[in-house]
C-alpha cells in the first residue's frame, strides 16, 4: 500500500516516550467520518458522584472485542467502511496492528478530556496509539508525571492531522484536551488501539 506519510513529520517529544505529529495526514471530512458511528453517552463516578462524560464516544473495531476503562465496559461495534480504510492505511504506514478505535466527539469548546494516560493493562506496556483528528483545531496538552522541570507541552491539533504516541510515553506523561471558552465547532478524534486479549 502506498504510504501517506508526508516526508516532513515531526518528533515533538523524544524523552521518556515519543510523540510524533504529521500535519495533513488525511483529507477525509468530519461528516464522512461520522457516517454509521454508534454513539454512547457514558458516565464516570468520581468521589462518589456520577457525571456524564464531557464528550460523546463510540467504540468500533473487531466485532465483540471488549475493553474496560475508568470503570466503563465497552463492546466493539463492527468497523465502518471509512474507519476500516483509515485503520489499514495507518497499519501500513506505522508498521503495526490495530484492532479497535475509540472515537471521541467534542461538540463544542466545553466538551473536553481531562489529564490521563492511556495505560490500561490491555494495551500492553508500551502501546502505539495513532490519533487522527477532524474538524475544529483543539489544544492537546502533555504534562510530565514526575519531572517538574519539564514544561507542559501544548500542541494545536489541526483538521486531518495525525498524532502518534509510543515508547514509554504513557508511563511518564499525561495528556488532555483542554476546554475553551471560544465559540468553536465540533471536532472528532479517532484513537486507533490494539487491545490484547
Ligand atoms: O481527543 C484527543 O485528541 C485525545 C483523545 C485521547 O486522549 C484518548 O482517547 O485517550
Ligand atoms: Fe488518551
Amino acid at each position: 500500500m502506498k504510504s501517506f506519510l508526508p516526508s516532513g513529520f515531526e518528533d515533538l517529544i523524544v524523552e521518556d516516550g515519543i510523540l510524533q505529529y504529521f500535519e495533513h495526514y488525511s483529507d477525509e471530512t468530519l461528516e464522512h467520518i461520522l457516517e454509521g458511528l454508534v454513539w454512547r453517552q457514558d458516565s464516570i463516578t468520581m468521589y462518589g458522584k456520577t457525571h456524564p462524560l464531557p464528550r460523546q464516544t463510540a467504540w468500533h473495531g473487531e466485532k465483540g472485542l471488549v475493553h474496560s476503562y475508568s470503570g466503563i465496559r465497552m463492546v466493539a461495534i463492527e468497523w465502518t467502511p471509512v474507519l476500516l480504510k483509515l485503520k489499514l492505511q495507518l497499519e501500513a504506514d506505522l508498521n503495526t496492528k490495530f484492532n479497535s478505535v475509540l472515537v471521541n466527539y467534542y461538540r463544542d469548546g466545553s466538551d473536553h478530556m481531562s489529564y490521563h494516560s492511556d495505560d490500561e493493562k490491555e494495551l500492553g506496556p508500551n502501546p502505539i496509539i495513532a490519533s487522527l483528528s477532524f474538524g475544529e483545531t483543539r489544544s492537546f496538552q502533555l504534562k510530565h508525571k514526575f519531572d517538574l522541570s519539564k514544561k507542559t507541552f501544548t500542541l494545536p491539533i489541526t483538521d486531518g492531522s495525525l498524532v502518534v504516541m509510543k515508547g514509554e510515553l504513557q508511563h511518564f506523561w499525561v495528556h488532555k484536551i483542554a476546554k475553551t471558552a471560544k465559540k468553536i465547532g465540533p471536532r472528532v478524534n479517532l484513537t486507533f488501539r490494539n487491545i490484547l486479549s
